[in-house]
């Protein structure tokens, strides 16, 4: 079922026109108190997914650690809250690795002991969450973010929000984080906020019924997911508008601005970390930057764009071999054998053994006295080695990442590509450390002050962190927004634009998908994606349902039982109304909805009653038993010449967010068209390199996913 929003947006009218007549003191408290709904809809849904957010990081946490060893005063705590208070150098002794515990004797036998503990733990808690998606809620699987733009973009999916999608893909969330895959909690944090909304605004039913005022409450959460997500309320604001919404009116933006503020708050006054950062991976940098880096800035954008370019491809690539391969049958076995691999990988390599959040976080780093170096990665004159490891480690994550995203978990890839980039920015930075020292009399240097300390290599980090992600999503003002907010360091706004630009018109000449819009394409979602590519050069009336095969209602001869009969007999979610079917002179158009509503408000009367749907040409031709279905109808449907183009059709449905439009030549209904349709065609086009003049019908038995997204 599609969203209609004129069509919404006008009901929205009338009801408050019904609201706001009768004047008086009480007209103006119903009116306030309705007014004020959304925002408590709002804000409750900012502090759920403060709460929420918080409960995951505490959850997930524990759950990592337990991976590595156990607090012996207090099982539940995590690793940093059993060693709370102690200095980096001192030794903690309340927190005992599984090795250690099980006392193997030599310090080969602890090694082997922690390495299969860490696998146990890690292959566990995924198969865990995988069993809980597939048996308790399939739609909380992986990031969310696909579907939750398609039903911005008017379609509905049912049960993607619901409650038990939100408890699953919480709780699905803390054992995924926890089992050291490759992926991130961010995007599905969205999906999150947006289950919450939903369910929170149930009990106002002038949202909830209404698709296009529950659409803008789902932007606004959206805002809120990302905002917890990274501890930047107005990088979620934007990444709302940016990627998630089709439509951000000015009041969506300002609700979406409370909504992230509430849930960003409420995070705040959790402080699930207990070090006042809304994420592990804030940081504050004290040193700037020289002009000669913006080379490789630069250089940092073309790899971002590169990655980002490849992962979708190769993502797509194997979530297509799992498609059309047995894998399909086995998302367990699958699940279990990405969980090992990873696991085997992972525990070798230091930098791939830590959660990527805590990854990131020291990654993002500037070596100093204060920061603990628990990567290796600040120590003087060793770079080789940290360099080969870091770069190892970001080819096998993206090896690793682009196998998890698709698995059957709840799973984002928001993270994991910060990890990566952060990965390969670190080790660029630590190279041009060394370079810098190495030549201090460089020409280009010459802005570094001597023994004062030049490159500060975390930068570097951030700056491939962005360059990744934006390559991912192609995302960028957003990006460099959460980026800011993350270092709260103006400073670093210029490079990290150049480097997220450079990467989008790298990601972009791969192709201008970002992996979000590739997997709607591969799910095959009916989204129409309003900054697509050229719509082919066509006629509507080349594409369009034509009149002879378009069921129709007259004005006159219907009777309650023969209008029953069309709803039972026809599926179509509405019917153009003609004066007779001969001229087929347009009146109007009736959707299912009001259609049913109508005969079934009228049950009392025979059924042998008749119907009149108005025109001038009537008058006096009705009974006056007869029911008036006028009220129900849509007077003014939006109309377009036979003979436009489908450009100008398209551009109608993205902009206006339409369900269907009619075509006629001088008031005489020449066909019609839905927006499913343009998706139909337009899909057509774009995979088999030619149009086919085909009906829906022709692709019908391909589509599966559009099953998903049901009629009503
Ligand atoms: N009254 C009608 N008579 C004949 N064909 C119609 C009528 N209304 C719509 N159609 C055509 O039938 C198909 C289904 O249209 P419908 O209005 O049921 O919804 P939709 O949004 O296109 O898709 P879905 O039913 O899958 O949600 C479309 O190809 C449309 O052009």
């Amino acid at each position: 079922m599609r969203t209609d929003w004129i069509h919404e947006y006008t009901i929205e009218q009338l009801r408050l026109r019904v609201l706001r007549g009768g004047g008086g003191i009480t007209t103006y408290f119903r009116v306030l108190a309705d007014a004020s709904q959304a925002w408590i809809v709002l804000i409750l849904s900012g502090l759920a997914v403060g709460f929420i957010a918080a409960a995951i990081d505490i959850a997930g946490n524990w759950l990592a650690d337990v991976k590595t060893g156990v607090c012996t005063t207090s099982f539940y705590l995590n690793h940093s809250f059993c060693c709370w208070g102690l200095q980096s150098t001192e030794q903690c002794k309340d927190w005992v690795t599984w090795g250690h515990l099980f006392n193997v004797g030599p310090a080969g036998g602890v090694y082997v002991v922690q390495y299969l503990i860490f696998i146990l733990f890690s292959v566990t808690f995924a198969l865990s969450a995988c069993f809980l998606v597939l048996h308790y809620a399939p739609y909380a699987r992986q990031s969310g973010i696909p579907e939750i733009k398609t039903v911005l973009g008017g379609f509905v999916i049912r049960r993607f929000m619901g409650g038990w999608t939100l408890l699953i893909k919480s709780l699905g969330l803390c054992l995924s984080v926890a089992s050291g895959l490759w992926l991130g909690k961010e995007g599905p944090l969205v999906h999150v906020a947006c289950s919450c909304a939903n369910i929170l605004m149930k009990p106002f039913h002038s949202i909830s019924q209404n698709e296009a005022r529950k659409r803008e409450i789902l932007s606004a959460a959206a805002a809120a997911g990302i905002s917890v997500a990274f501890g930047s309320p107005i990088g979620g604001v934007l990444f709302s508008l940016e990627q998630v919404s089709y439509y951000f009116p000015d009041k969506t933006m300002w609700q979406s601005f409370v909504c992230a503020m509430v849930a960003a708050v409420t995070l705040q006054f959790m402080n699930p970390f207990r070090t006042e950062k809304l994420v592990m991976y804030q940081v504050i940098f004290t040193r700037g930057w020289h002009d000669f880096e913006l080379i490789p800035f630069c250089v940092l954008g073309i790899m971002g764009g590169l990655y980002g370019g490849l992962f979708i491809k190769v993502n797509i690539f194997i979530a297509g071999l799992r498609r059309r391969t047995w894998v399909k049958s086995f998302p367990v076995l699958e699940v279990f054998v990405v969980a090992l691999a990873s696991a085997l990988i992972n525990y070798p390599n230091v930098f791939m053994r830590v959660q990527v959040s805590e990854l990131v976080a020291n990654l993002f780093q500037e070596c100093s006295a204060t920061n603990d170096d628990i990567l290796d990665i600040c120590q003087d004159g060793k770079t080789a080695g940290p360099v080969s490891l870091l770069i190892l480690a970001s080819v096998l994550g993206m090896i690793l990442a682009s196998f998890t995203f698709g698995l059957q978990i709840p799973a984002g890839i928001l993270l994991p590509s910060m990890g990566i980039g952060a990965l390969y920015g670190r080790a660029m930075g630590m190279v041009v450390q060394v370079w810098q020292r190495n030549n201090p009399t460089a020409w280009m240097l010459r802005s570094c002050e001597p023994d004062v300390q030049c490159i500060t290599p975390g930068v570097y980090a951030i700056v491939g962190a962005a360059s990744a992600v934006g390559g991912v999503t192609r995302m960028t003002v957003s990006i460099v927004v959460i980026m800011f907010e993350l270092t709260g360091a103006l400073t670093y706004v210029l490079p990290i634009m150049v480097a997220v630009l450079i990467s989008k018109w790298v990601g972009d000449a791969f192709d201008r998908k970002g992996i979000y819009e590739a997997w709607i394409n591969f799910q095959e979602y009916p989204f129409l994606d309003n900054r697509e590519e050229p719509v082919p050069d066509l006629l509507v009336s080349q594409v369009m349902t034509r009149l002879e095969d378009t069921v129709v209602i007259e004005a006159t001869g219907h009777t309650i039982a023969s209008l029953d009969d069309l709803l039972h007999t026809q599926p179509y979610k509405g019917f153009p109304v003609v004066a007779d079917a001969r001229d087929a002179l347009l009146l109007g158009y009736i959707s299912r909805t009001e259609l049913r509503y109508a005969i079934d408000k009228a049950r009392n009367l025979p059924r042998t009653t008749e119907c009149h749907f108005g025109g001038s040409a009537l008058i006096g031709t009705v009974s006056e038993n007869s029911l008036d279905m006028r009220p129900w109808m849509d007077h003014t449907p939006m109309t377009l010449p036979a003979r436009s183009s489908l450009m100008l059709a398209t551009s109608l449905f993205q902009d206006l967010g339409l369900r269907y439009l009619l075509f006629q030549y001088h008031g005489q209904l020449q066909g019609l068209m839905t927006k499913k349709d343009a998706w139909f065609i337009l899909n057509s086009v774009k995979d088999e390199k030619r149009f086919v003049h085909a009906t829906r019908d022709r692709f019908a038995g391909d589509v599966n996913s559009t099953n998903v997204i049901s009629s009503s």
